[in-house]
């Protein structure tokens, strides 16, 4: 009986709903003690506080892509984490929106990672609403994920009519890949874990830098934000900034987390309890390097700050 601890990555394009899905799965009962580490694209990991905790801790890998320019830092710290008095039972890694999945997966075929963790399966999200409309470099890092995939889930499946739907697995899914919807992160937990679908030597890792195509911005304050001016700035940069997100200290709610997400063109706001400590807005922004800057993305944030 192979003891070792199992690993599921959760991959898929920036704002698919990997964050949904695993807050869905950390909260049913059937779910082990697991561990997430998420790696967000951002120099801050907004996810880290937007995961719900339970025992374990979610832990963070930030300062970039988690397929390139961090690898290393992470088989460091899974080593450390595998050794530690405390291991966890079973590993989830969120991958960054824009990493490339089969990199990731390789590195349980290193022998100080393999002794430890198996590979158990690679889940790609594909996020209905918006795949078609992406762009082409987009479209590529999309294709490198669901190779990678064993299996795809096919996520906001409540906006897309079913006609539609089929059209985009026409388009993108391989005959023989398994692959269900959902809605809201709505997955049963036994399809998700312990699947021993992982099969390292089929996994490709491709070299291509990608994540260059994109540019984040992180802006923090612990001044109030306008929500209409932000609502108004986000909407300034629709089409270039394809993801944003953030917990932001409103002028309208200032005694409540206010958190937005921002994917494509569609913006949503939500409250989500009262300030645990000092109110500070803090949010990243990642949009194509071709259409505006790191600049840009903060300057517009600026904007919104001061009385609506
Ligand atoms: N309508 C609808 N919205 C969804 C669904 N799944 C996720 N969302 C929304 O999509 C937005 C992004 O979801 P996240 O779970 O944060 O996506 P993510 O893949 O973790 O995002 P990044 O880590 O930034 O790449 C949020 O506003 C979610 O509420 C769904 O099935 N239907």
């Amino acid at each position: 009986m192979d003891k070792r601890i199992p690993v599921t990555i959760i991959s898929g394009f920036l704002g698919a709903g990997k964050t949904t899905l695993i807050n869905q799965l950390l909260q049913s009962d059937q779910a082990c003690n697991i561990t997430v580490l998420v790696n967000d694209f951002g120099a801050v990991n907004i996810d880290t506080d937007l995961i719900i905790k339970r025992e374990r801790e979610v832990m963070e890998l930030s300062n970039g892509c988690v397929c390139c320019s961090i690898q290393s830092d992470m088989v460091a710290q899974l080593h450390t984490m595998f050794t530690s008095d405390n291991p966890p039972e079973y590993l989830l890694i969120e991958t960054s929106g824009v990493a490339q999945p089969g990199r990731i997966a390789s590195v349980f075929g290193y022998p100080q990672l393999s002794r430890f963790a198996r590979l158990d399966s690679v889940v790609t999200l594909i996020d209905v609403a918006n795949i078609d409309g992406l762009s082409d470099e987009a479209h590529h890092l999309v294709r490198s994920q669901i190779e990678a995939a064993d299996l795809i889930i096919a996520t906001k499946a409540d906006l897309v009519d079913p006609e539609a739907r089929r059209a985009i697995y026409d388009r993108w899914l391989f005959a023989d890949l398994p692959a269900l919807e959902a809605t809201h992160g709505a997955v049963p937990v036994s399809v998700l874990l312990d699947q021993r679908r992982g099969n390292l030597e089929q996994i490709s890792a491709p070299e291509t830098a990608l994540p260059n195509q994109f540019v984040s911005a992180h802006w923090s304050s612990d001044k109030s934000v306008s929500y209409k001016r932000l609502q108004a700035s986000l909407k300034r940069m629709s089409g270039a900034l394809y993801r944003a997100k953030g917990i932001v200290y409103c002028d309208e709610f200032p005694t409540e987390r206010i958190v937005f997400n921002k994917v494509g063109a569609r913006i949503d706001f939500a409250k989500s309890g009262a300030w645990d400590g000092v109110p500070r807005t803090a949010i990243v922004g990642i949009g194509y390097a071709n259409a505006i800057t790191a600049e840009q993305i903060r300057h517009e944030l600026e904007v919104a700050q001061g009385p609506g």
